[in-house]
């Protein structure tokens, strides 16, 4: 299958810093790719030049069948959610944005609030919202925009780890009904084994792809104990992030 996003020898220096050196790899229609790394390694940088924020000093990234302003829907670390808005305009943000008015897109947007378990809290107010309620505000205004690539920046990585587990199992569910192609960022190697089909681990900044991890387990892969095979690529993950020869 082609490639529907490939990144061929990116490289960017921010400031004075170089921040990535040679970033290398493509991602198929459907596929669930993680981007591990370590903190600063420029993780979020490769999402700032596939959003067009910033441009490369070389390399090249290529989309089929989308303009790059319209391919991505992005997740940032924090949920973003606008105080001033109620939850189901912060969930149709993103259709305003494209041009929807705020009734056309609130009526797109309230029958999807049972299936991200906020029925209910349609008028509530962000601050109303327990942590994981607001990411997952955050991720339907993500998910609604109907973009061919969902990019997911630690969407996670504020939440308790309970519930963490819940919001990555629901995310799994959510993303095998739709097949979504999706590109995550996360610190936490069994989030990116639990989640991804592809993972990719990168160096220290500037940085590179060290080695890259299909991860064939059958699914859903969460709430059930992980196999064995799990914990060996666990291990594996671990060691090259720590700079062990595999
Ligand atoms: N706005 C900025 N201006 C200049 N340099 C920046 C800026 N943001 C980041 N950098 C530089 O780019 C490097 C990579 O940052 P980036 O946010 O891409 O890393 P990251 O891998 O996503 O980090 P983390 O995992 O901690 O979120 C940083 O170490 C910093 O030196």
């Amino acid at each position: 299958m082609s490639p529907l996003l490939s990144l061929r020898n990116l490289a960017l220096t921010r400031g004075r810093t170089p921040v990535l050196a040679d970033i290398s790899f493509d991602v198929r229609p459907g596929e669930f790719t993680a981007l591990i790394g370590p903190s600063g390694a420029g993780k979020s940088s490769i999402f700032e030049l596939l959003l067009g924020n910033l441009a490369p000093e070389a390399g090249q990234i290529t989309l089929q069948g989308a303009p790059q302003d319209a391919a991505f829907a992005y997740m940032p670390q924090r949920d973003a959610l606008m105080p001033w808005r109620r939850i189901i305009d912060n969930v149709g943000l993103g259709l305003e944005v494209q041009g929807m008015s705020r009734r056309a897109a609130r009526a797109a947007v309230a029958p999807l609030f049972p299936r991200f378990g906020l029925e209910g809290f349609e008028r509530h107010w962000p601050a109303q919202l327990s942590g994981g309620m607001r990411q997952r505000a955050a991720l339907a205004r993500t998910l609604v925009q109907d973009r061919p690539l969902l990019l997911l920046d630690e969407p996670f990585g504020a939440l308790d780890a309970l519930t963490r587990t819940g919001m990555q199992q629901w995310l799994e569910a959510r993303l095998a009904e739709t097949r979504t192609t999706a590109l995550l960022i996360t610190h936490d190697i069994r989030e990116a084994i639990c989640l991804a089909d592809r993972i990719h681990v990168l160096s220290p900044r500037p940085a590179q792809i060290l080695a890259s991890f299909d991860v064939t387990l059958p699914r859903p892969r969460l709430g059930r104990p992980l196999p064995a095979e799990a914990h060996a690529l666990e291990a594996r993950i671990t060691d090259v992030l720590a700079g062990i020869p595999g």
